[in-house]
């Protein structure tokens, strides 16, 4: 019955876990969904790729969202109305500070909303801010994994190649990396109370640095340090989600 699902995301109302990894691509989604006990495809309606099964025992969903906080929010959102509670974003991003490098994870503490749907919600004032549970967890996930990671501040930004205006710049501001829906999510969990964060794997470096003749010539995430990135970011994220349902349990 139509009515059971949700109307955007096609997503049953009830009955999904309440831990859930979001990504952007659905080819991501069902990769980290063959890490799972159990996995099944719950929905696949636009960009919306939806899988539900166990991790170490808890039951997760893994989700796509697509490219860009207006389309993606509507994912985080009715997500949130089918009841999950804790949402990992699990990401890639352009390194914005020396040090970072490719295949490196970025465990993000909050996020600059320039994500061009949030700002048409409420006033820019106020915060794009990570969970301090889930930076913790995904901190501690990333040592267990022996994963290299970085904590810091991404930028949230709508658009993803330059334009003919001039965009802000936010160098030697000390972000660490750039993407495209973290703010989004961040915003949403902080409305609604939920417990959100995100770690994102660096694909290159900012793709404004990387514009070229031939557009983003530069840019290339489907290289093997990236794909390796992504390999331990997958374990990286739903080990994050066990350690904060485990916490949550201790809190019960
Ligand atoms: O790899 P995902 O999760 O899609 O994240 C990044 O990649 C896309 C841009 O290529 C944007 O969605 C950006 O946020
Ligand atoms: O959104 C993104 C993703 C990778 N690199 C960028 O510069 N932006």
């Amino acid at each position: 019955m139509t009515q059971d699902l949700l109307p955007v995301t096609r997503i049953p109302r009830t009955g999904l876990p309440a831990h859930a990894v979001v990504v952007g691509d659905p080819a991501r989604a069902a990769a980290v969904a063959t890490l799972l006990d159990g996995a099944e495809e719950v929905s696949y309606h636009r960009e919306y790729r939806v899988f539900s099964g166990s991790w170490k025992g808890l039951p997760v969903v893994v989700a796509s969202h697509g490219v860009g906080a207006p389309g993606a929010i509507l994912l985080f959102q009715e997500l949130a109305d089918a009841g999950v509670r804790t949402f990992l974003r699990f990401g890639t991003a352009g390194a914005m500070r020396p040090g970072i490098g490719d295949g490196d994870l970025v465990v993000a503490e909050a996020a600059v909303r320039d994500d061009g749907v949030t700002h048409q919600l409420l006033p820019p004032e106020y915060p794009a801010v990570s969970s301090p549970e889930a930076v913790l967890a995904l901190q501690q996930a990333a040592r267990g994994a022996g994963a290299p990671y970085h904590r810091g501040v991404v930028w949230t930004r709508a658009a993803f190649q330059p334009g003919l205006l001039p965009l802000f710049s936010y160098a030697g501001a000390g972000l660490a990396a750039i993407e495209m829906e973290l703010s989004a999510l961040l915003v949403t969990a902080s409305l609604r109370g939920l417990v959100a964060g995100g770690v994102l794997v660096i694909d290159g470096a900012n793709a404004d640095e990387l514009v070229d003749e031939q557009a983003t010539g530069g840019y290339d995430p489907h290289r093997a340090v990236v794909a390796a990135g992504v390999e331990r970011g997958a374990v990286v994220s739903l080990e994050a989600l066990r350690l904060l349902a485990e916490a949550e349990g201790e809190q019960a």
